[in-house]
């Protein structure tokens, strides 16, 4: 089992080994088994995702593994230890596990719901009170404003970031993650994947993740498991591998149109160069930002609101305009992207503020840089070009195998039945 360090008040325990054998369930009044014989190793501090169509068996083997429900056959072992047999309850508290709309417990605070294991566990309450305040800092939320918010006064994605931070409180080395962002809007759902990257940069916990989202997957996992019925693995392997080489039509199917596109979500912010542009802070006297707006050299910066984070465009004209105030003056950000988003949500994100660039934000949404249209239009030609190598490759290969096939049919040299292959 992995070490939870000391005794402090942080104490940091890593991502455990899971291994499944022969894992089966079979529901009651079922003919067939929901999770048929399903074996896997995930190693210590690895994502794993486990995809599929609607009904495959994902939640049954993700739930299997925390005890949720009880396996019919097969063991599973953490860190090397069989908790098959083990008290689950025991166990669940020491895996984490967040699940769609969050799960919060509406009739308790922010703190409490994070507070529920620890307690549990009894921790000393100063500790209790220490890690709500860390973990809501961890997921991004400003403990003075979230800690005593009921969970029906947070949105969607503050909700989920609270389920993330409540599965993550008692520092298991294991998280599960059923669904966790199925429920939030395309863009708050970006914003939780690349937080939950950062999250795993930082913790190297060992996590298991279901989706029916090929695209989610791509971004977030270390491997894929693409499942088809009864959780029989089709392709357990790297994103990478998956994309450009299938092992089957299940899979391509799966993997679907525009595999050369999604080869965008391969790509991270932060593999691209991120440039300066010039910004200004929303209080600066509008005779300044006209001077920066002159010296800058662009006509067009970048406003910051009072905690530095984007707010809006700012072009030469809409200075004229504002008559004395910025208020009305500019386009709002709408979106922005951090540097662990793909490729993908830049694109997305110029497209939406429709200004040739998006702004790059870090922890708590301050600004660190842009990346133009150049920049990514250029990233989608190379990964465009490789593809076409590739597939070009890949046909002149296949040219060749039938050539020799046909010349060798030609000479006779094989017997009926024969596949013909070529001589040496
Ligand atoms: N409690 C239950 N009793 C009987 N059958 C069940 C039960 N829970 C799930 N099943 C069946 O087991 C199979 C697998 O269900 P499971 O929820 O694991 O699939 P899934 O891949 O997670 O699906 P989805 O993506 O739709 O959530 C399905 O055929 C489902 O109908």
């Amino acid at each position: 089992m992995p070490e939870s360090g000391t005794t402090e008040a942080a104490p940091r325990s890593v991502g455990a080994t899971i291994e499944l054998e022969g894992l089966t369930k079979r529901y009651p009044g079922s003919d067939r088994p929901a999770v048929d014989n399903v074996s896997m190793e995930i190693a210590a501090g690895e994502t794993v995702i486990l995809v599929g169509p609607s009904g495959c068996g994902k939640s049954t083997t993700l739930k299997m593994i925390n005890r949720l429900i009880e396996p019919t056959g097969g063991r599973i072992r953490i860190g090397g230890e069989d908790v098959t047999d083990m008290d689950p309850v025991k166990l669940r508290r020491t895996i984490g596990y967040a699940i769609q709309a969050s799960g919060l417990f509406p009739h308790m605070t922010v703190a409490q719901n994070i507070a529920l294991v620890p307690k549990m566990l009894r921790w000393p309450s100063a500790r209790v009170r220490d890690r709500v305040e860390e973990m809501l800092d961890l997921v991004g939320l400003d403990p003075g404003e979230f800690r005593d918010r009921y969970p029906r006064q947070l949105s969607g994605g503050q909700q989920q970031r609270v389920g993330v931070a409540r599965a993550l409180a008692a520092d298991p080395p294991v998280l599960l993650m059923d669904e966790p962002f199925g429920a939030v809007d395309p863009i708050t759902r970006d914003h939780l994947q690349d937080e939950l990257i950062r999250l795993q940069r930082e913790l190297h916990k060992t996590i298991v993740f279901v989706t029916h989202d090929f695209d989610e997957a791509i971004k977030i996992g270390d491997r894929i498991a693409v499942l088809r019925e009864q959780s029989h693995i089709a392709q357990f392997d790297t994103p990478e591998a998956i994309l450009t080489n299938p092992a089957d039509d299940f899979v391509s199917g799966f993997v679907g149109a525009g595999a050369a596109l999604k080869r965008l979500n391969l790509t991270r912010v932060r593999d691209v160069p991120i440039t300066d542009y010039p910004t200004v802070g929303v209080d600066d006297p509008l005779d300044e930002i006209s001077a920066r707006l002159r010296s800058a050299g662009t006509d067009e910066v970048l406003v910051l609101d009072k905690r530095g984070r984007p707010y809006k465009w700012l072009r030469r004209g809409d200075i004229v305009r504002a008559q004395g105030s910025l208020a009305r003056a500019g386009v709002l950000v709408h979106d922005t992207v951090t540097r662990d988003a793909t490729l993908r949500d830049a694109l997305e994100a110029v497209l939406t503020d429709n200004t040739g660039r998006v702004a790059v934000t870090g922890r708590r949404g301050a600004y660190e840089g842009v990346v133009d249209v150049e920049t990514l239009m250029n990233s989608v030609h190379e990964l465009l070009e490789a593809d076409r190598l590739e597939a070009r490759e890949a046909q002149a290969g296949l040219e060749e195998q039938r050539a020799a096939q046909t010349h060798a049919e030609q000479e006779g040299a094989h017997p009926p039945g024969d596949r013909g292959e070529a001589q040496a």
